[in-house]
């Protein structure tokens, strides 16, 4: 890690904007066990082809868990002291409980609730997805609404907060 502040990191930026590669270098200058939260479904091909690319990046030092809907169930069971869990990305989760039709505000209280306690460093990714003009069609502006709410209750509880843009981290909090 950059710093060795203890608390969770948050990384937002664009598509491609470089902030999986900019977290993946936070977790693996960290000392710690290193484990990857993903929250993506390989849904096709291409996305099948981007998850592969990611693996062969991450290396076999790197655990990783799939976890498409209960990432806060998911974190408390293998949060530990001597562990960095990378999370990449919110915006999926999001996208995944919106399908499910799941009661999103009480998921996202639920695990910023239980951030303070997490043992284990904790980084999250996000794709920062409300800098656009308004989404012409109803569910595009909901999840643009709920991507942005979550990102405010994971930045306040977070150490460090970065914006990533063309592979430049712009560091916004810690
Ligand atoms: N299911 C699954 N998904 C993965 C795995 N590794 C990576 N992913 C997903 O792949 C997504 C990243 O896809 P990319 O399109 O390469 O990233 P990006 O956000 O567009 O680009 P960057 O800004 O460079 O990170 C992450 O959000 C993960 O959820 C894996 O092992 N399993």
């Amino acid at each position: 890690m950059t710093s060795t502040t203890a608390g969770p990191v948050l990384v937002l930026g664009g598509a491609r904007s470089g902030k999986s590669t900019f977290a993946e270098k936070l977790v693996t200058t960290s000392g710690l066990g290193m484990h990857y939260v993903a929250t993506g479904r390989a849904w096709d091909g291409e996305m099948q082809a981007r998850i592969a690319e990611h693996r062969i990046r991450r290396g076999p030092e790197w655990q990783t868990h799939e976890e498409p809907l209960e990432l806060a169930a998911r974190l408390k069971a293998i949060d530990a002291a001597d562990r960095v869990i990378l999370i990449d990305c919110l915006t999926l989760w999001v996208t995944n409980l919106m399908m499910e039709n799941r009661d999103l505000p009480a998921e996202f209280q639920d695990l910023a609730v239980w951030l303070p306690q997490a043992k284990a460093r904790l980084v999250f990714v996000s794709n920062e997805v409300g800098l656009g003009i308004v989404p012409e069609n109803r569910m595009a502006r909901d999840f643009r609404d709920h991507a942005g709410r979550l990102h405010q209750l994971i930045a306040e509880k977070s150490a460090q907060v970065y914006f990533i843009a063309a592979g430049l981290p712009l560091k916004m909090k810690g």
